[in-house]
């Protein structure tokens, strides 16, 4: 089976229930197509006669150099995809030379996620949640496990309005890792774990007590890019969640160029929602993002194959991305900038 066909077969193993939860967006789901639609609209504009007998795919994020954009987005509840969970995706991650976000309603216990994936880049996303206990221990988990960042969840005050899980039911069906109780919690039970008091005041407090950088996720708007350096953000990621929070919030790739001016350089700039293709990620990095990250295709890899799954969705972007930089007559990641792509009037 070829990545391409990940995504449908995934939509026959699993169940209804775990596969309108990893599928599904908020409402109507028109920014959960938009998402993937954005990108396509973002006509690329090669130069010619250039030597790209060697490509250089590496970017830098968080002063550390890397091999290529990609990022695997923190994703919750991975053994409902495939009993590799989050081990397998981590250790495709480290494989491929990804860095690997795992999500705070990770099924895998932190510690034993970064024993697997050894020496690779891994950050830990955190939600706050009502009780600051189980934050706290989230926290410790990251310090334990060496993870390298903290990346803190910002457009989650409650769940979004997701009409499949309603008309499903979906119940989580195993204990994740942050367990309030023995017994099975609803998606509605699971929303009303969120803190929805946290502020901007309570950000610099996570930078001081992990001692690690802080990467705001889920940033659309240049306003908000500015408060986020002001409280001294390493990074953000410019996000509207998978389309998954609110429904008609713009994309990723819309909200891109304003957030990449008002932040003007001085921290790191990450997008995600709707990357598919290596082409996806040369056209975030052209409109001045420095890394990428990508979601559901992963899923469905980890889905359909476990591990091995995962890595052959990583290794086909990474693979297309360093061929969208020969064809685009750019052979740097980094010389990528505004003159390689046209976008929508
Ligand atoms: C099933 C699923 C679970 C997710 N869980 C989390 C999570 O726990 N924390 C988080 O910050 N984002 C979460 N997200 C959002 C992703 O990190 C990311 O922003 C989004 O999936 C990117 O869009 P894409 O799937 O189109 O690539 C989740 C997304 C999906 C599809
Ligand atoms: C069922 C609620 C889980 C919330 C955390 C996971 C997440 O971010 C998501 O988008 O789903």
């Amino acid at each position: 089976m070829e990545p391409a066909d990940f995504e449908a077969r995934a939509a026959e193993l699993l169940g209804a229930g775990a596969h309108g939860y990893f599928a599904g967006g908020a409402g109507d789901e028109l920014t959960l197509r938009d998402n993937v639609e954005a990108w396509r609209r973002i006509a690329l504009a090669p130069r010619v006669l250039v030597d790209v007998s060697e490509r250089d795919t590496s970017v830098t994020v968080l002063g550390r150099r890397r091999p290529h954009p990609f990022v695997v987005a923190p994703m919750a509840y991975q053994r409902s995809a495939h009993e590799d969970a989050e081990i397998g995706t981590a250790r495709a991650a480290a494989a491929t030379g990804s860095t690997f976000v795992l999500s705070s309603q990770t099924s895998t216990d932190p510690r034993a996620v970064a024993a697997a994936g050894g020496a690779a880049d891994r950050w830990m996303q955190l939600y706050v949640f009502r009780d600051r206990g189980l934050t706290d221990d989230l926290v410790q988990a990251a310090r334990e496990g060496s993870f390298e960042a903290l990346v803190i969840t910002v457009d989650f005050p409650f769940g979004g309005w997701r009409d499949r899980d309603r008309r499903s039911g979906y119940v989580v069906d195993h204990a994740p890792y942050v367990q309030l109780s023995g017994t099975p919690l609803t998606p509605a039970e699971r929303h009303a774990m969120h803190d929805p008091t946290l502020t901007w005041d309570d950000i610099a407090g996570f930078g001081e007590a992990s001692g690690l950088p802080i990467v705001l996720k889920g940033v659309l708007g240049p306003a908000d890019a500015e408060r986020a350096v002001q409280v001294g953000a390493a990074g953000i990621v410019v996000s509207n969640h998978g389309g998954r929070q609110l429904d008609t919030v713009l994309s990723g790739a819309a909200a891109l160029p304003a957030v990449v001016d008002a932040v003007a350089g001085r921290i790191d700039v990450l997008v995600d929602g709707g990357v598919r293709r290596g082409w996806d990620a040369a056209k975030a990095l052209a409109l001045g993002a420095d890394a990428v990250m990508v979601g559901r295709p992963v899923l469905w890899g980890l889905a359909c194959e476990g591990s091995d799954g995962a890595r052959r969705v990583l290794e086909q972007l990474v693979t297309e991305f360093d061929s969208t930089l020969g064809l685009l007559g750019c052979p740097r990641a980094e010389d990528l900038d505004a003159s390689y792509v046209v976008a929508p009037a």
